[in-house]
């Protein structure tokens, strides 16, 4: 753990040797502090003997050996220690609190990206909730802790040594006798910690559960209150808020032991000091001041040791929040993108896979062996019972996964060897439901291509028959969005969807049934737009509607992992295989409906691939 924090605070060298210096001053300080009390107490009143050493030099330089011009002198002393101890705190607190800031901001972006270079079988099987928390909680912890407890362990450590010091040189025995009791607590200290952490790290597990629950929640909004479940998510909410609570009180119990445990310590120890001082002083060799002097260190050198009994607290967080960011950045899902990938001028959209296989996991093979060359400007209509591996088979293109074996390749050259980011440039993407963000219909639609400008937007837009609604709008292109989209109706959704494609100006397209989820007057609207779209690209649409793909060039009929049939709508048809049956079955279907409720468009439209 400590070797990732250091990673993380190397860039901040400099600004951590000045906290550094301003630490060692404010604990210098801190050692100082009750040494005017002592000279006062034993040189001024009481005059106990004769000042020596520096208390000698001062009485005679700048007191010309007058006890009050001395107490003055002392007294402005104690003032000096208060300003340099408190500059000292003002620059440790400024410098510590902006490294820590930048370290969370550096950590975070760097999850972030890692984030963003996983493959999407990670989020299959991590939840987002989670990784939300890990952002957030999880680094702030790590913010902290980065900045100011490693240095501070290290100057409490620094004072110990020092205090332990000046200690033995004032009473060694004395100091052997209050100090008894310090390896017994440095021992409870430490068994404690294992049990903090392991406590720790549940309450942190329950607290992430709770921002999963809830983001799911908000999220399916509409379909909770739709199904009238809005109870069982309230329970659901109470369940892991409860879990929450119980860990964090089972925390509390092992953690709220710790301090109380030294308070008594160093209580135990004050009363030993103050018993076996005062017979020491009433004995003639201790003075009050030097017993003051102990006292005040007694309280200060317990304090160092206090802090690192709450300070294992914090260590328990911060290793929690360290191995949860570190179990996403150790995460081996990335899809590798070669640092000398290729990056052609052009691409002419010619597709061929050799015997591609691929599974999600290594036990079930989604596609076994799928054989095909698409050439360049084809229209290819891929079909087949749902959970197939149409979606699969198709996400294989931009790399959102790698194959298991066998080989794809575009335009000769295998996927693998253009460089990723350029890959899925070349590739627009059309899904069932469009994703938009929460901005302004302008950002989404220049969210295809960053580099564009608003006429480019507008020009895409009237392509994708978006344009007559958008300009209907009292802000039109400046009309922000709700999150993901939700102050639009489905269709403007697909239709911004497709914009947003469109200023892409793709060589290749994959169209993921974006019709699916439409009412016909929309669909026939986005259907023209896509047709547009669709020109001089080479195209891969999925379908459930066989109407949609009639004209392929080529149809692809997926079934147990492999392409069970190819050919043109018509050759298809005279087979007399699958396609022919899920076609016969469309078509008596909207015959059926037809009759029933003489609808006039058309008859296939609207019914799907049955589901086995
Ligand atoms: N991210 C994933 N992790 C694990 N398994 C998955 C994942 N996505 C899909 N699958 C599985 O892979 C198989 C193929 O799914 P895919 O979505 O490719 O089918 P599909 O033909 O597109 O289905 P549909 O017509 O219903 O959209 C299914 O059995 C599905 O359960």
């Amino acid at each position: 753990m400590l070797k990732f924090i250091r990673a993380l605070i190397q860039p901040y060298r400099r600004t951590l040797c000045v906290i550094f210096l301003a630490m060692l001053v404010e604990a210098g300080m801190s050692l100082a502090a009750p040494w005017p009390l002592k000279i006062i107490l034993d040189d001024v009143v009481k005059k106990h003997g004769q000042p020596t050493g520096i208390s000698r030099f001062m009485y005679d330089h700048f007191a010309h050996g007058d006890p009050m011009h001395f107490a003055a002198v002392i007294a402005i002393l104690f003032v000096v220690i208060a300003i340099l101890g408190s500059v000292a705190s003002y620059i440790d607190n400024y410098y510590t609190e902006s490294v820590g800031q930048w370290v969370a901001y550096d950590l975070r972006l760097k999850v972030y990206t890692h984030l963003q270079r996983l493959s999407l079988g990670y989020y299959s099987t991590h939840e987002t909730g989670s990784i939300l928390s890990t952002l957030t909680t999880d680094i702030q912890t790590i913010q902290g802790f980065a900045s100011s407890q490693t240095l501070n362990i290290l100057v409490d450590m620094l004072t110990i040594v020092c205090m332990l010091g000046l200690m033995f040189w004032l009473n060694w025995d004395f100091t052997l006798i209050a100090l008894a009791v310090t390896p017994f607590l440095l021992l409870f200290v430490s068994r404690f910690k294992k049990s903090v952490k392991a406590a720790t790290h549940e309450v942190r597990k329950q607290q992430s559960e709770i921002v999963s629950v809830v983001q799911e929640g908000l999220q399916s909004m509409q379909v909770v209150e739709a199904f009238g479940q809005e109870k069982t998510e309230e329970r659901m909410l109470a369940d892991v808020s409860q879990s929450a609570v119980n860990a964090a009180l089972k925390a509390r119990s092992v953690k709220s032991l710790l301090s109380p445990v030294v308070s008594i310590t160093v209580a135990a120890c004050t009363a030993l000091v103050l018993w076996r001082g005062s017979a020491l002083i009433l004995a003639g060799s201790m003075s009050i001041g030097s017993l003051t002097v102990y006292l005040a260190y007694l309280s200060r050198f317990f304090k160092p040791v206090k802090d690192l009994a709450t300070t294992t607290n914090a260590i328990a967080q911060v290793s929690v929040g360290t191995e949860r960011v570190r179990a996403i950045l150790d995460a081996d899902g990335s899809i590798p993108d070669d640092p000398n990938g290729i990056e052609p001028e052009s691409l002419r959209g010619e597709i061929e896979m050799r015997h591609v296989a691929f599974g999600y996991d290594a036990e079930t093979k989604v596609l076994s062996d799928v054989s095909v060359t698409i050439k360049p400007g084809d229209f290819v209509g891929v079909v087949g019972m749902t959970g197939s591996g149409k979606s699969t088979l198709m996400s294989l293109l931009p790399r959102f996964y790698d194959v298991s074996s066998g080989e794809l390749l575009v335009d000769g050259e295998d996927v693998r060897k253009y460089k990723l980011a350029w890959l899925r440039n070349q590739i627009g993407y059309v899904m069932q439901e469009t994703i938009l963000f929460r901005g302004t219909i302008l950002d989404n639609i220049l969210f295809g291509h960053p580099g564009a400008t608003r006429d480019d937007a507008i020009e895409a837009a009237k392509l994708a028959n978006a344009d007559e609604f958008i300009t209907r709008m009292p802000l039109g292109y400046d009309t922000v969005v709700g999150e993901r989209g939700s102050t639009l109706s489905g269709g403007q959704r697909q239709r911004i969807g497709i914009a947003r494609v469109m200023i892409r100006r793709n060589p290749i397209l994959l169209l993921d049934e974006p019709t699916a989820a439409l009412d016909t007057e929309s669909e026939k609207l986005v259907i023209d737009g896509l047709e547009k779209l669709m020109r001089d690209k080479t195209v891969i649409a999925i379908a459930h509607r066989l109407s949609t793909i009639r004209n392929a060039n080529l149809i692809l009929v997926l079934a147990n992992g492999v392409i069970a049939e190819s050919g043109t709508h018509e050759e298809l048809l005279s087979r007399n295989g699958i396609y022919a049956g899920l076609y016969h079955v469309q078509f008596n279907a909207a015959s059926e409906t037809a009759t029933e409720i003489s609808s006039p468009i058309d008859q296939t439209r609207n019914i799907e691939c049955p589901v086995p």
